[in-house]
């Protein structure tokens, strides 16, 4: 079966709100029930490129189907779903997924309200129609990864059903059941005919499903959960209400086969309507209670409804089927979101996961169009692509519903969303006619290990898929709690060998660096120590210096003083030279004279008294005689005062050598002190 995506187009009718604000500008017109027009409003970004001469403002597009404003949720479902519905309840897997911004219908489209319920509710209610009478009671027969199912032990039953109890319980408010809507026919004959609709396709299409359907018994577990900014939110939890708890982010993990599933999200069996209405209330208030704590609005996060039907044989599963709901959120872009921080971020997140898809299906369109080409599809870089991508590969069918509003104010976001959509429309799917092998569920027991497959024991196959080289390719989102008991032992041990391995190879580079750092640090500090012993020198050349100069002051000082003190005494015994010189002369002569009268007395006999005055008054030569004697005299004074003088001198030079001696002394003492001084220094410098 080959065919491209159903894309179908929902618009949804103006609010009394909206047509007061004059939204109404005829921007959309249905042309026909696949063909529709857009037409640029005045003021908007496209009209304004258009007058530019930058693209057009008229666009047209074409869907599987368009549906109008009055087009009731009945009819949708009816021309939408109801084939995939079919398949699901025949073995296949089917995704539904709206897709628009915020505030045109996606919510509305996909759950609706208990007086007019959408296509979520309609589909749990066909379920049970279909299956009602048949139902495997007992909860020992669960789904497992993305495609299998698994045996639970009695006490994981018991696990599962108070878990149950527990979610129900917090469901406190009567839930009101669905209620048919506008439309005259009620969800239960809606049902009935849908499913012996069902029936009797499949009957046409394949007698096998047909004979299938008759019997065995089925077992229905849903899941609801959120992508919020790439983090998966299990909507399941009863303590999300809780204010002080943190929400749990889930892993999506690959099940070895290429399969992304959501690791540890509660899958609860459902056995009738009032429990599955119960569930999605439970989860629209964890969703609403989460995103009132995060300040934010629901519609910016993708939430995610999944039914997994399981036909069960004589307790043995025969197929599993999956469908899938998907309201994703809002499309709007930033600039139109005008969001900063935090809000932008989130903003960036819807819009990245939305981006992804639209490149996914871009390549998807592009490898289709063109068979020599293969550009690389990147389902793995968001979570919501990654689920997404076992329905573009072949291994279930996915529609998708555009939501818009004909308000002329979102026009812009309204022709991006159109935009998209076209390139889904061409999107060619593959739905293999025989189910894939992995749609056939792979039985595994409670510990895990695979029981049976198409009813033959299967663990090989299973080893094979779950390698560890496979899990091991997927980075950290593979599971290895997935790996058989033997493989695990084995991994561990390599493990272990790579830990050891990588633990040496760390030692050797832990020394390494050791040493590196040791050497740097060493070369470090002796680059250190010679700059201090530097500076030391410096400090002490500096001090010698400063010693020395002090030293020569001082002896400067001492010379200047003892020179002073010298001239002083000098001064008090200064003789002109004139005078000293004259009195030199007379010195001389004097002695001349003593000398000449000493030999005229040596040659008169014997030495003589000093003549008396009486003697010199005898003749003319005792005259001369006695001023002789007088001269005599006076020069012997005169000799004696000299002689006093010198003496006086003498003493005055020894004064001032002592003087000298002792400054000498006081010199020496400074200098002594400051050698102790600056060792004392030199030693404080050193323990410094
Ligand atoms: N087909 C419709 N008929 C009548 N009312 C509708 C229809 N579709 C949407 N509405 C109303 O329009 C409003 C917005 O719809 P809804 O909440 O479903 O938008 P949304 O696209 O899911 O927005 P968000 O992305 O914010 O969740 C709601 O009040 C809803 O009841």
């Amino acid at each position: 079966e080959e065919q491209t995506m159903n894309v179908y187009l929902r618009v949804r009718p103006f609010s009394q709100e909206e047509l007061s604000e004059n939204q109404d500008q005829d921007c959309i017109v249905i042309e026909t029930n696949q063909m529709v027009t857009l037409t640029a409003p005045k003021g908007s970004a496209t009209m304004k490129s258009s007058e530019k001469g930058v693209g057009t403002s008229l666009h047209k597009f074409s869907f599987s189907q368009i549906f109008g404003p009055e087009t009731t949720q009945a009819e949708l479902f009816e021309h939408t779903v109801k084939n995939q519905m079919n398949g699901f309840l025949g073995g296949k897997n089917a995704l539904i997924f709206s897709y628009g911004v915020t505030n045109a219908g996606k919510t509305h489209t996909i759950q609706g309200t208990p007086k007019d319920p959408g296509i979520l509710p309609r589909v749990l209610d066909a379920t049970f129609q279909h299956i009602e009478g048949r139902q495997y009671e007992g909860m020992d027969l669960k789904p497992y990864l993305r495609n299998d199912a698994q045996y639970l032990a009695p006490d994981q039953v018991k696990q599962e059903r108070s878990a149950k109890a527990t979610i129900l319980a917090s469901v406190k408010e009567k839930c009101d059941l669905p209620r048919p809507g506008g439309g005259s026919e009620s969800l239960s004959s809606l049902s009935s005919s849908l499913s012996s609709s069902s029936l009797s396709s499949e009957a046409s299409d394949c007698g096998r499903v047909s004979a299938e359907a008759a019997s065995g018994q089925f077992a229905l577990w849903v899941a609801f959960f959120e992508i919020y900014k790439e983090s998966v939110h299990d909507l399941l939890q009863p303590s999300l209400c809780s204010k002080s708890r943190k929400r749990a982010s889930l892993r999506v993990c690959d099940d070895g086969a290429g399969n992304a599933y959501v690791k540890d999200l509660r899958w609860v069996n459902i056995q009738n309507r009032e429990e599955a209405f119960k569930l999605l209330h439970c989860g629209n208030k964890n969703r609403h209670a989460a995103a009132t704590k995060m300040n934010q609005s629901s519609s910016r996060s993708h939430s995610i409804f999944t039914m997994k039907l399981l036909k069960v044989e004589d307790t043995e599963v025969t197929w599993l089927s999956e469908f899938s709901l998907c309201d994703l959120a809002g499309s709007e872009r930033c600039s139109r979101t005008k969001t900063f921080g935090e809000r932008l971020k989130e903003a960036g997140n819807i819009n990245s996961s939305l981006l992804i898809l639209g490149k996914c299906i871009t390549a998807l369109h592009n490898n289709q169009t063109d068979r020599m080409k293969s550009s690389y599809i990147p389902f793995r870089e968001s979570k919501l692509t990654k689920l997404f991508q076992a329905f573009f590969c072949g291994r279930g069918k996915a529609s998708m519903i555009v939501n818009i509003n004909q308000c002329a104010s979102t026009y812009d976001e309204t022709l991006h969303v159109m935009k998209f959509s076209a390139v889904a429309k061409q999107v060619v799917q593959v739905i293999p006619e025989k189910p894939l092998e992995p749609l056939a569920p792979c039985l595994v027991g409670h510990d895990g290990k695979p029981v049976v497959r198409n009813g033959l024991a299967d663990s090989r196959a299973l080893e094979r898929y779950l390698s560890e080289e496979e899990l091991l390719d997927e980075e950290e989102e593979a599971d290895v709690s997935l790996l058989p008991e033997n493989e695990l032992v084995d991994m561990i041990e390599s493990l272990r060998d790579q830990l050891a391995a990588e633990r040496k190879r760390n030692l050797v580079q832990e020394i390494a660096i050791r040493k590196e750092m040791g050497d740097a640090m060493l070369q470090q500090l002796m680059e250190g120590e010679e700059r201090r012993s530097q500076q030391i020198e410096e400090l002490k050349e500096t001090y010698q210096e400063r010693l020395e100069s002090t030293f020569e002051m001082y002896k400067d000082a001492i010379k200047e003083h003892a020179y002073e003190s010298a001239l002083s005494q000098l001064e008090d015994n200064y003789v002109p030279l004139d005078e000293f010189l004259a009195e030199q002369q007379t010195v001389e002569a004097l002695k001349r004279q003593v000398s000449e009268l000493e030999s005229l007395r040596g040659a008169s006999g014997g030495v003589r008294a000093p003549p008396t005055v009486d003697q010199s008054c005898q003749t003319q030569p005792s005259k001369a005689a006695a001023e002789a004697d007088d001269h005599w005299a006076r020069l012997s004074r005169e000799k004696a005062a000299i002689e006093r003088l010198c003496e006086e001198k003498q003493q005055l030079n020894v004064s001032l050598e002592r003087r000298l001696i002792e400054l000498t002394e006081t010199l020496e003492k400074v200098r002594r002190d400051f050698l102790d001084k600056s060792a004392e220094v030199e030693l404080l410098q050193k323990k410094v």
